[in-house]
């Protein structure tokens, strides 16, 4: 019988550079911006995670004409009168992988389209949360097949008007929407019914839709979104990516020496919220003349994070707490539960069987950091962020780790074993 897939991670320090592949957020939105355009975009750099390659063919199915061309991809919007729009009679098939991104977002902009589709997808995604959302659609137009799990068909046009959602259970609701209003016929707003949380992801969007001509106005607690807008063509360029540069963050901050570039100062990511909190960790992190980011650590120390804005950085400030002298207090990060695994469940699991002292709180992690780990199994969970940080963690375990799913990366970050080698780390891929 052959073993089930493993990456084994031997102990090590990393030294060197990493050029960051390119924001999975913002290339998401670019390829959607730039489907829905009337003309020819050209969206540069792009790495081909399973999560893009879904919203690309997504966004392809709907009557996008798009095409890879070198590390570009160059699209022809559906808006574009020269771009076939066959797919307007039939159902779309709309396969969404994992990526909860994809399916949220896609879902509002085929009803605004007024096309039939059918949403399928794999491992966690038809358990995330949708039901608010569905049921908020379902007010405005739009028809499914039924609101729980995959595959979900939908059939309706989407209808302007007022939108009440939650704020705190995925912003990807909010995005979805903002992609899809501006395309009706008439004025909405969208109003929210709690806090907004994961905001930062907003706020991405909605400066992707104004480099697309695209108007929103923030009100006070939602946003107003004019209709018969139209989309204009453009180029975009995709910055580098915050959330995996915090793997390499937390590498630096126990005991690496870390260069990274590709990565935007002044970057709407919310996840760039990083650099702040491994400073806060004890991390020296400067940046040269020429954009690089520079990380490494003399002396750390655990700190308080509330993770309400930050969820996916979670898993790497959780690998670096654990080795960091003090504890750590991870809070307000009860979504991380709705993400391609239980995130607070499986950090707790994976570190905990390397020794770490790690406990879960109803919403989020409490961590004494220790000297070193020992070497032993982790479960990957199926989930890119808890391989990656169990991998990163592992560079100070006192003997080789083994850790489960390592093709999970590939929906986020499909060269991360290969970068995390080219900077001295020992990363055996065995795919059973
Ligand atoms: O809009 C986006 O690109 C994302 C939003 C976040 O989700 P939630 O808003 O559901 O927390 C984040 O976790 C996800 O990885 C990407
Ligand atoms: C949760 C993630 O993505 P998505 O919600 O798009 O599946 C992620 O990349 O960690």
């Amino acid at each position: 019988m052959s073993p089930t897939p493993h990456v084994i991670i031997s102990p090590g320090r990393l030294c060197g550079k990493v050029a960051i592949p390119p924001s999975k957020s913002a290339a998401h939105r670019a390829i959607i911006a730039a489907a829905l355009s009337n003309g020819p975009c050209r969206i540069t750099p792009i790495a081909a995670s399973d999560d893009i390659i879904a919203t690309s063919n997504a966004m392809a199915a709907l009557g996008a004409n798009i095409r890879t061309d070198g590390d570009a991809l160059v699209v022809r919007g559906l808006h574009d009168n020269a771009t076939a729009t066959a797919a307007a009679a039939a159902t779309t098939l709309v396969d969404c992988a994992e990526s909860g991104s994809t399916l949220r977002f896609l879902i509002p902009i085929a009803a605004a389209l007024g096309r039939n589709a059918t949403f399928t997808g794999r491992g966690r995604l038809a358990e995330r949360p949708m039901a608010e959302y569905l049921h908020c659609l379902a007010q405005h137009g739009v028809a499914f097949s039924s609101d729980r799990g995959l595959p979900l068909s939908i059939s309706g046009q989407l209808q302007p008007g007022t939108y009440v959602l939650p704020g705190n259970i995925s912003s990807q609701f909010i995005t979805g929407l903002l992609f899809a209003l501006p395309m009706l016929n008439g004025d909405s707003v969208i109003v929210l019914s709690s806090d907004l949380q994961s905001a930062g992801y907003v706020d991405l969007t909605i400066a992707v839709l104004a480099d697309a001509g695209i108007r929103i106005d923030a009100t006070a607690n939602g946003w107003a979104i004019p209709g018969k807008q139209r989309y204009q063509a453009r180029n975009y360029s995709v910055e580098g990516d915050w959330s995996q540069a915090a793997f390499f963050l937390a590498a630096a901050t126990i005991g690496s020496d870390i260069s990274i570039t590709g990565l935007k100062r002044d970057s709407k990511q919310g996840d760039r919220a990083a650099e702040d909190l491994f400073r806060q960790f004890g991390a020296t992190i400067t940046w040269d003349a020429a954009g690089a980011l520079h990380a490494r650590c003399n002396q750390a120390r655990g700190i308080a994070i509330d993770a309400a804005q930050i969820p996916d950085l979670v898993p790497a400030l959780a690998a670096a707490a654990a080795l960091c002298p003090g504890q750590t207090r991870i809070f307000n990060a009860e979504r991380l539960r709705a993400k391609e695994s239980d995130r607070l469940a499986a950090m707790q699991k994976a570190l905990g069987a390397l020794g770490a002292t790690i406990s879960e709180s109803a919403d989020g992690l409490i961590i004494d950091g220790v000297e070193r780990l020992h070497g032993g199994n982790v479960d990957g969970a199926n989930d890119h962020r808890i391989v990656m940080a169990s991998a990163i963690a592992a560079l100070r375990a006192d003997s080789p780790v083994a850790i489960s799913h390592p093709q999970s990366i590939n929906k986020s970050y499909p060269d991360f074993f290969a970068h995390f080698r080219s900077i001295g780390g020992s990363a055996n891929v065995n795919l059973g």
